[in-house]
């Protein structure tokens, strides 16, 4: 059967033409609402985007022949990844197609901004001539604070040190080896909201990154400090944005992103010193040519051939190999996952062992797996393919060891991660050779499924404590779907591994980490 792709945002006509030349039928179909999509999607095996489509897990619900989501470009906090996955369906985005026009775009902004040049235009062509009213601020030797150190980030360094300016970055995830490459200054972000005269912002937006520009740390920066965001809307807190912008403690904004998106009203439009495009960061010719051409290339080899590149969601594999690996790599990703969500930016190194059965297969994909479950909690870019080379760049350290004797189970995979407060090591195996099982968390025995949400809880072993818990949680309206324990010694320390129905909001996190004897309480998504 002749696969059909829909391209339901605007994009480069070269993506339809790749489609059409490979056999492919294709749609442009843009503009449509989320209802008169749901409408259609049925009809399709591929969905092309860009930002403004939005394929939630009710538009998915509708897509009962999608195979494959292709975002012609890199944030896909625009595609419900879960959702997606439960439903089998790859998500691909193209990580590199436009950084460096993202990053000009961030040079655009912190230059208008400098010279006030939106407000010094539209007097001019107003015929104005305030020649006295425009006075600028040079960017030569002033400190550009970059929060976020990745692609873009580390592009919009390399052209602010051309600009004789002093490059500071926050970025939990960078290592001084590349900081020291990238000629930049790592820093904590208190220190670099002290001292930064631009502030730019290039991270996801994720649970750690979600309003790190918030009131509070608006309200630590250099006074006269200058922020351009074209990252996502959701860093900023837009509200005390307006807040500084009014009182001068911040002397200019310019955001191409916003909270809610398409913005059509804000609190800020109009303030003096505020600036903002429309989600404008990706939006030149040669990135949208490159994104469009990358995602029809790979989502076709993807539908006629079973290729898979830059899969968020998926590793990639050959035929041969993919049967007898997918399990041992669906266990790697949770076990990289797992360490990622409880130790975050603690991971310097991961020790990756195979054993028994496990040690008779290619171990590249299972440390690629571990690798992007690990990386994937605070990037979206990375995937089975980039991960390794990302690990490097980040400096960290990565080894690989292989047993072919057999320990307790008959196959384990078992990862170890080094941190400045010493080694922590997890490890699974697969039930019935498919079914992933954690086997140990941290030197702790325990036989749990890892999936959906679940509670990663430390408590002291003490009587009444699952039933404090399971009250706690009933009292939030979470239902428990299962409960797995496991303890170093009696009365000593003991792990709960907890699978609810529902995510587990901050506020629920706070209430359970303040019952008797609770010492650490981590919500995880598998
Ligand atoms: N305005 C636009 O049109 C465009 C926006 N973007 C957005 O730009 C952002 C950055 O993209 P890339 O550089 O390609 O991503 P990347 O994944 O290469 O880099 C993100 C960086 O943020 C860092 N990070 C993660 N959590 C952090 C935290 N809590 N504090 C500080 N740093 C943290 C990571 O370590 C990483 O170095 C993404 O959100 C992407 O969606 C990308 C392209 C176009
Ligand atoms: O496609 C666009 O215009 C937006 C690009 C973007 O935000 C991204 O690639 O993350």
């Amino acid at each position: 059967m002749t696969p059909r792709v829909l391209i339901s945002d605007k994009m480069d006509p070269r993506a339809a033409a790749i489609f059409r030349e490979r056999g492919i039928e294709v749609d442009e179909i843009t503009g449509k609402t989320p209802d008169e999509l749901a409408a259609i999607i049925g009809d399709y095996h591929g969905l092309a985007i860009r930002s403004s489509t939005k394929a939630t897990a009710r538009l998915l619900d509708h897509a009962t022949n999608l195979k494959v989501i292709g975002r012609a470009g890199i944030g896909v906090d625009n595609v419900d990844i879960p959702a997606a996955t439960a439903r089998g369906i790859v998500v691909m985005n193209t990580p590199f197609g436009n950084s460096i026009t993202t990053a000009e775009h961030a040079i655009a902004l912190m230059f208008a901004l400098a010279r006030q040049l939106p407000e010094a235009d539209a007097s001019t062509q107003a015929g104005k001539w305030e020649k006295n009213r425009f006075m600028g601020v040079e960017l030569t030797a002033k400190t550009l604070g970059l929060i976020g150190a990745g692609n873009i980030g580390s592009i919009v360094a390399s052209r602010a040190l051309g600009l004789k300016m002093k490059v500071v970055a926050f970025d939990p995830f960078l290592s001084p080896e590349r900081a020291l490459e990238l000629g930049i200054e790592k820093v904590e972000l208190d220190e670099l909201l002290k001292r930064a005269d631009f502030i730019t912002l290039h991270t996801p937006l994720t649970d750690q990154t979600r309003g790190i520009l918030s009131r509070e740390a608006l309200a630590r920066t250099k006074k006269g400090v200058r922020i351009i965001n074209c990252a996502r809307g959701g860093l900023i807190d837009e509200a005390a944005l307006k807040d500084a912008l009014d009182s001068g403690q911040v002397a200019g904004a310019a955001l191409d992103v916003f909270e809610t998106e398409p913005a059509t009203a804000s609190p800020l439009f109009g303030t003096p010193g505020f600036i903002s495009t429309p989600h404008l960061g990706a939006s030149t010719t040669e990135a949208q040519v490159n994104v469009a051409i990358q995602v029809a290339e790979q989502m076709s080899d993807f539908l006629l051939l079973g290729g898979v590149t830059n899969a968020i969601n998926m590793p990639s594999l050959s035929a041969e190999e993919a049967p007898r690996l997918k399990p041992y790599m669906a266990l790697a990703e949770k076990l990289g996952k797992l360490l990622g969500q409880v130790l975050g930016d603690q991971v310097r190194g991961v020790s990756i062992e195979v054993e028994g059965a496990a040690a008779a297969l290619n171990q590249k994909p299972i440390t690629g797996a571990v690798l992007a479950g690990l990386m994937g909690t605070y990037s979206q870019t990375v995937n089975m393919v980039n991960a390794p080379i990302l690990a490097k760049e980040r400096g960290l350290d990565v080894k690989e060891v292989r047993h072919e004797r057999e320990g307790d189970y008959h196959t384990l995979v078992r990862v170890t991660a080094s941190t400045p407060t010493g080694d922590r090591c997890v490890a699974g195996t697969l039930f019935g050779n498919s079914a992933p099982r954690l086997v140990d968390i941290f030197g702790v025995a325990v036989e749990a499924d890892l999936a959906g949400h679940m509670l990663y809880i430390v408590n002291n072993d003490a009587p009444g404590f699952i039933g404090s818990l399971g009250t706690a949680l009933g009292e939030a309206g979470i239902n428990i779907a299962t409960f797995n324990l496991g303890r170093r010694a009696a009365g000593g320390e003991a792990v709960a591994l907890v699978a609810v129905d529902d995510p587990v909001t901050p506020e629920v996190v706070a209430r359970l980490c303040a019952l008797e004897g609770v010492r650490e309480v981590v919500p995880l998504s598998f």
